[in-house]
């Protein structure tokens, strides 16, 4: 049963009570290396040190004074927004998300970003009833929601007609994609309500043929997990909304299990965790109805494909395929199970829960929803089972130590697989064949380089293939149209600190400071625009240029260069290493120079001590990089032989995944091996599209997509962690802090202080602390700028730690919660005056009323005594008799009344 639900007024007793104690004392947060931060009062203060007691055991604690954080009045706990709390320091911020997400409440502000914890268990917070909820409502008129972040771009871009972002990030399992699910739930449902019976692209696939499978899919995957949210009210609401989405919003919506089978993997932290970045933007027509969508992708964690670490499993689709794959197993030569294919048998092979056979029809049916056609399903699959095949590819060495391939069926299963010559592949892989000065030799591989080619050529085929999804997906979904106006969701990964950091590390990490800095300076330019409008003198430090030297530090090119163009020209310099990479980054940086030019970025910048690396002190936190390998993962190298083969494939796929090969001329020989297309020299290697490295791929990437973003309206949202252990209801505190700090919210905030965070109307200021300066203003009409002015004068604020606007006043933070402080201990005193005057009150009145008693009592007894006397004296009856005949006997007698007669 559930608890009955304290009356209202005992809650706002309860809350009288804990602010009076509060009052009495000075409430602090104490750092605690276990549970982050925990509560205390100060006893006494003795010079930089404080004695605390702490609030659990009582026991004692001396810390020093600038280590205390303070401690915001009761009356803030739960707060919607962390902006509204006075005291804005870490941890009051982390005690209000924990007191919220103890209460329910996943979802909180922090001024411009919505923090997200994960619940790790199915909250009824996305049914079609909720989304009605918080349909054309203002964000103040519902508790904090994606939904709202999602209401409130499409209300601007409908009223701005403006494109318009929502940046989702968070570490891996935070909550990001099932984030952007519900953006795109939510984007979806409306739409669906401007246009009912909206249903635009009849083209592909007839609505008969949809699959049964739920919105916006992978119901078992979350079975597999300790959740499964689309079971939930969540997700049966998608089904309830599904019948009534146009084809266009189910293709959209059936775009993601797709994107999942391909991109998605179990990893330790997440059974269905993304393995790449995406920007998905839907396009709105001008009408509001859904005109198409668009998906952009970034950094697939390709290398998955043959290797990981053995918790955890390759792509979904390996393991759905040879789960469901049935006749088109045997066409595409997929004998026997998991067990027998390298790339997977050495690792998880599945996933708590989930059933990759009913996976597999899911996929299929929202790859028929799409429209791919068979055809083009085919082609994706024999991509996935060529990379099988190559993975058994059995290779081993002569005595000279050259790498021949013993079973030769394997190599003729894959190139019949890729429609490329058998013998071609052959050479390809043992003996590619290079030009030496103008004399074409084959140069022999040894089996370890054999190998490493056929993994790069596994990689490579993934994620070509995996772009080719990507663009057939866009095509299906694109409806371009000069006049519509789209919202974009970026689910992308957040700061990511490991014990060893790597190259992988280096560009996700450069790909969130440029994120965090597009925040900055979006907060900048909208706080600037609001001390503006309220014509506030000031002067602010642009914080949106606070991140620069940093980013200048990776990314610069040109006269004076960063990391990736310095990693991009040792991969093309002969005899480059690892290490040479990493004294020429010291050589530049450390030594706070180069080509006698200061670099922007010299102080953000260490070699490390021990290892081969450096050091980047990003806004998050310092992190360590370790270079091993990093000449290798930039270049991605595949040699020039295979390519060629691969582009002449006789299989029109295969051929266009490598068609941007077909022309490229064979290269040198060169001393980083064999047909290396990096050796090939600085100019043709920046010239020629195919032969970009990682880093300038990845650059151009960001920057196309960081413009994107510059011409829209951003929307911030941070998923958080709330546990290692995917365990409901668990908070460990350490963690959601170090995710605060990575993830911007704590920047936000440290931005916020330095300018004037809390702010109030005038009449608000004026109706909430005018009882503190009693008498100031007049009665009747005063100018509320006018009042405030006086009030602050008598308030007696220093004049840098507020502003006065044109309709509003503004306080740097912990201001105004001197000024509660103040106001609370005011009414305290009136309170406390008014109850003494009322207490005398009915004191009195008992008193008198216990006095008026003593007198009634003593008249009575007197008179029972008096008649006792009386009651057996002749006379006195004689009396009684005759004098009730002319007057009746009184009641009683006072103390001076009848005496007995003598
Ligand atoms: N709002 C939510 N309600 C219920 N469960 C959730 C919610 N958000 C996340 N989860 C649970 O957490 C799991 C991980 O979430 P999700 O896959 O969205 O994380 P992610 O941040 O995208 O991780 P990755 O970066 O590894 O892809 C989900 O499968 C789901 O079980």
């Amino acid at each position: 049963m559930p608890a009955p639900r304290p009356s209202e007024s005992a809650e706002a007793a309860r809350a009288a009570a804990q602010q009076a104690e509060f009052n009495e004392k000075k409430w602090v947060w104490v750092p605690d290396d276990k549970d982050g931060y925990l509560a205390g009062w100060v006893n006494k203060e003795e010079g930089d040190f404080g004695e605390v007691i702490m609030a659990a055991g009582g026991d004692f604690r001396t810390v020093p004074l600038y280590a205390l954080s303070k401690m915001n009045p009761p009356k803030f706990d739960r707060v919607e927004d962390i902006a509204d709390l006075t005291f804005l320091n870490e941890a009051s911020v982390v005690n209000n998300l924990r007191l919220r997400f103890g209460s329910g409440a996943i979802y909180t502000y922090s001024g411009l970003f919505l923090v997200a914890i994960n619940p790790y268990q199915s909250l009824p917070l996305y049914s079609d009833a909720i989304v009605q909820q918080y349909r054309n409502k203002r964000r103040d008129e519902n508790p904090p929601h994606i939904f709202a972040v999602a209401e409130r771009a499409w209300v601007n871009m409908g009223e701005e007609r403006e494109n318009q972002s929502i940046l989702i990030t968070g570490e891996s399992g935070a909550g990001k994609t099932e984030s952007t699910k519900k953006v795109i739930q939510y984007l979806a449902a409306i739409a669906t309500d401007v246009h009912p019976s909206h249903s635009r692209s009849p083209t592909i696939v007839s609505s008969a043929t949809m699959p049964n499978t739920g919105l916006p899919r992978s119901d078992s995957f979350r079975r597999g997990h300790t959740v499964s949210p689309s079971m939930s009210s969540g997700g049966g609401s998608h089904l309830t909304a599904r019948g009534r989405l146009g084809l266009l919003e189910r293709q959209i919506l059936q775009a993601n299990p797709i994107l999942e089978a391909f991109g998605n993997a179990q990893t330790q932290r997440n059974n269905n965790s993304s393995r790449f970045g995406k920007f998905v933007r839907i396009t709105f027509a001008p009408d509001g109805s859904i005109a198409g969508a668009n998906i952009d992708w970034y950094l697939l964690e390709k290398s998955r494909v043959i290797v990981r670490s053995e918790a955890e499993r390759s792509f979904h689709v390996f393991y759905q395929l040879m789960a469901g794959g049935g006749a088109l197993k045997e066409n595409l030569l997929l004998g026997g199970g998991i067990e027998d294919y390298e790339y997977l048998n050495k690792s998880r092979r599945e996933v708590d829960g989930v059933d990759d056979k009913e996976e597999w029809s899911a996929l299929k049916g929202a790859l028929d929803t799409v429209g791919l056609t068979p055809a083009e399903q085919s082609d994706l699959f024999r991509i996935v089972a060529a990379i099988l095949h190559i993975g058994n590819i059995a290779i081993t060495s002569t005595r000279a130590d050259d790498a021949v391939m013993p079973d030769p069926s394997q190599a003729e299963r894959v190139c019949h697989l890729l429609g490329i010559p058998v013998a071609e592949f052959t050479r390809a892989v043992l003996r590619p064949r290079t030009l030496a000065g103008r004399e074409w030799v084959s140069q022999a591989r040894t089996k370890q380089q054999a190998l490493e080619e056929l993994g790069a050529l596994c990689k490579m085929l993934y994620e070509k293939s995996f772009g080719a999804l990507v663009d057939k997906i866009n095509l299906a979904l694109d409806r371009p149209s000069s006049k519509s106006t789209f919202i974009g969701v970026l689910d992308i990964a957040g700061f990511e600190i490991f014990e060893i950091n790597a190259y992988e590390q280096l560009l996700i990490n450069y790909t969130n400071e440029k994120l965090q800095q597009f925040f900055n300076h979006h907060m900048f330019v909208l706080e600037q625009e609001e001390y503006a409008r309220e014509g506030i003198k000031w002067e602010y430090v642009n914080f949106g240029l606070d991140l620069q030297p940093t980013i200048d530090l990776i990314e610069a090119s040109g006269s004076i260069i960063g990391i990736l163009s310095c990693l991009d020209e040792e991969c093309i310099m002969p005899r480059a290493t690892d290490l040479t990479f990493t004294n020429k980054l010291h050589g530049m940086w450390a030594a706070g120079q180069e080509n006698g030019v200061r670099h922007p970025g010299c102080d953000k910048y260490e070699p490390t001590r021990f290892d081969q690396g450096f050091i980047i002190q990003h806004y998050a936190a310092r992190v360590e990089y370790r270079t091993d390998g990093w000449l290798e993962k930039n270049k991605d190298p595949l040699n020039d032989n295979l390519t060629r083969v691969l582009a002449a494939s006789s299989d029109r796929y295969v051929a266009s995944l490598f068609a941007e090969y077909a022309d490229a001329p064979p290269t040198p020989a060169g001393p980083g091996g064999a047909g290396n297309m990096f050796t090939a020299g600085k100019k043709r290697a920046m010239k020629k599209g195919a032969f970009r490295t990682v880093a300038q791929r990845h650059k151009e990437q960001l920057s196309s997509l960081m413009t994107q973003l510059q011409a829209t309206q951003p929307h911030f949202v941070r998923c958080i962690v709330p546990n290692s252990n995917k365990k409901p209801g668990r908070v460990d505190i350490p963690l959601v802090l170090d995710q605060l700090r990575c993830n911007g919210v704590l920047e936000g905030i440290r931005i916020a202080r330095l300018g004037y965070p809390n702010r109030l109307p005038f009449v608000e200021f004026r109706q909430r602390y005018e009882v503190l300066t009693p008498g100031i203003i007049p009665r009747g009409y005063m100018d509320g700028r006018e009042a405030c002015r006086r009030m602050v004068k008598t308030l007696e604020l220093d004049e840098a730690i507020f502003k006065i606007g044109t309709s509003k006043i503004f306080f740097k933070a912990g201001v105004l919660a001197e000024l509660e402080e103040r106001r609370d201990m005011l009414l305290f005193e009136i309170f406390s005056r008014l109850q003494a005057v009322a207490r005398m009150w009915t004191a009195r009145r008992q008193m008198k009323k216990v006095l008026n008693r003593a007198v009634a009592i003593r008249t009575i007894q007197r008179n029972a005594r008096v008649y006792g006397e009386l009651r057996e004296w002749p006379w006195w009856q004689l009396y009684t008799k005759v004098f009730v005949l002319y007057w009746p006997l009184p009641a009683t007698t006072t103390s001076s009344g009848r005496k007995k007669p003598s």
